[in-house]
């Protein structure tokens, strides 16, 4: 039986960050993926979605313009956009095991079961750790509806061949939004229904004018209703109404890929969110650690804090326990048209743990550099403590996601929004509106 130093589950960016770590110190690694390699992110996640969407953010740019010195229509030609995705995403599962044998990580391919907490089996192979980093990652949520099994997840909707004439979104997330917005760009008709609010970490005024975005594009929006099946080409709702539709988008979350590890018999303590750790991302078990979605750290699953995890599993299952867990303020966006970020706290949050803040809702949509892209939609809110830290930043519009990128650098390194505001910028850009979004 071949035995190991470290073996990792999971080839996402927590896993992959953590292997890579191991390696430089000259241990023997093992990595185990019971689909392709490379992870969620490269292959069914962010930059396979973001490829798609690259089509959709040029036609709504150019349409925003339409009549304001721009001329002509354009469309998106569904069938290539998605061969422009599969190129890119099928070229990873290599990329990434030639880097395993360039690297020396032993790569195993099946479904890994613990037989006990130092063996875990694959297939019909046995292999030995003395540590283990668990980075599976997370899994659609599954609903169970009459009709359910015919429900699409963001894995199947990331491969469609054709644009779905009439497609539904359920759920108020990330995925539904993005997908319904990109799916109306590229012409299909879309209704996202809601049961209860939509994307509730953002700041709520931001919220509604998302959602007012979101319906002048021509997108319905349905509320208060759960769906209580499918049958044919129709999606019943509890509120009685009845949507005729060709593809139905399960978007209603994600749950921990960790049914098939066997963890009960090892003692690892874990729920539907994910493995139980404490701040070093160890688990129950002393020598298992995880990382990345599927630990419950106080984390968002995002990418830039799974490969931040991973490495800090890593670091500690080398060293010792002694690096714990920062929760640092990393932007988040909402890949629609326009674009929703938030870094940091919400108005909300603060009101609720009593923390003083000045800031307000800001429509900038008339600024130059809003009003000459048309981008009708733009707000912003930049919440300040009494020690002049930026507590919460919060953006709706084309250039949403970098701002919040500004915040989240002086956020993360403690620059007061003094200096941010005497901080020099190329003129005109996003970022030399910075001063203003602080004035009262
Ligand atoms: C549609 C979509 C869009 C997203 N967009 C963004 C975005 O724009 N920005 C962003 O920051 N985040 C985004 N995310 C989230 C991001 O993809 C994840 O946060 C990130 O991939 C987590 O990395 P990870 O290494 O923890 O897990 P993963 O990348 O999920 O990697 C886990 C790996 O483990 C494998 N695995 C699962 N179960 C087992 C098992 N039992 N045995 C062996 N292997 C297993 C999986 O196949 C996978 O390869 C998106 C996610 C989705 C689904
Ligand atoms: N741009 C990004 O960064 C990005 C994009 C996509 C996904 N992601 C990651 O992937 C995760 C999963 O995305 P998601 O959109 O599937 O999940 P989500 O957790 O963001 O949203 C799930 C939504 O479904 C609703 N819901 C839950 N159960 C329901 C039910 N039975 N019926 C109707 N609605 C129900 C919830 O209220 C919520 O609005 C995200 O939390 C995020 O971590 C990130």
């Amino acid at each position: 039986m071949r035995t190991y130093d470290c073996i990792v589950i999971g080839t996402g960016s927590a896993g992959n960050q953590a292997a890579y770590k191991f390696i430089e110190k000259g241990l023997r690694v093992a990595i185990v993926e019971n689909f392709t390699p490379g992870g969620t992110c490269a292959q069914r996640g962010c930059d396979a979605k973001k490829i798609l969407l690259t089509g959709s953010e040029t036609k709504d740019a150019v349409e925003r313009l339409l009549g304001y010195g721009v001329k002509g229509l354009i469309s998106i030609d569904w069938r290539q956009l998605m061969e422009r995705k599969n190129e890119y995403t099928r070229a990873i599962p290599e990329q990434t095991r030639k880097r395993y044998a360039e690297t020396d990580i032993d790569y195993f391919h099946g479904e890994p079961h613990f037989v006990s907490s130092h063996r875990l089996r694959i297939g019909e192979e046995e292999i030995e750790g003395k540590q283990f980093l668990i980075a599976t990652g997370l899994r659609p949520r599954e609903l169970s509806v009459p009709g359910s099994e015919r429900f699409i997840t963001s894995n199947e909707f990331l491969e469609l061949k054709e644009l779905p004439r009439r497609l539904v979104c359920i759920g108020g997330g990330y995925i539904s939004f993005e997908f319904a917005h990109l799916a109306r760009i590229a012409g299909a008709d879309v209704t996202i229904v809601l049961r209860s609010n939509a994307l509730k970490q953002f700041e709520s005024e931001l919220v509604d004018v998302l959602l007012e975005a979101t319906r002048a594009l021509g997108i319905s929006i349905i509320k208060e209703a759960e769906v209580v099946a499918y049958e044919e080409e129709s999606l019943y709702l509890s509120n009685g109404d009845v949507l005729k539709t060709d593809i139905v988008l399960n978007a209603t979350g994600r749950v921990a890929s960790i049914d098939q590890l066997g963890l009960e018999a090892i003692g690892v303590a874990h729920n539907e969110k994910g493995i139980h750790v404490n701040a070093y991302l160890q688990s129950s078990v002393e020598h298992i650690y995880a990382a990345g979605d599927v630990a419950v750290s106080g984390n968002p699953a995002l990418t830039p804090f799974a490969g931040t995890e991973g490495r800090l599993a890593a670091d500690n299952m080398l060293e010792g326990n002694n690096r714990k867990l920062e929760l640092l303020p990393v932007p988040s966006v909402v890949f629609t048209a326009p674009n929703l970020a938030l870094v940091g706290e919400t108005e909300a949050a603060l009101k609720k743990a009593g923390i003083p803040y000045r800031g307000r809702l800001i429509d900038t949509s008339a600024w130059q550099t809003n009003a000459r892209i048309k981008d009708s939609f733009a707000r912003a809110k930049v919440l300040v403590g009494e020690d002049d830290q930026v507590l919460g930043a919060h953006f709706i519009g084309v250039n949403a996601a970098e701002l919040a990128n500004y915040f989240s650098f002086a956020m993360q390194h403690r620059i007061p929004s003094t200096s941010m505001q005497q901080t020099g910028f190329a003129y005109p850009t996003p970022a030399s509106d910075i001063a203003s979004l602080f004035e009262d």
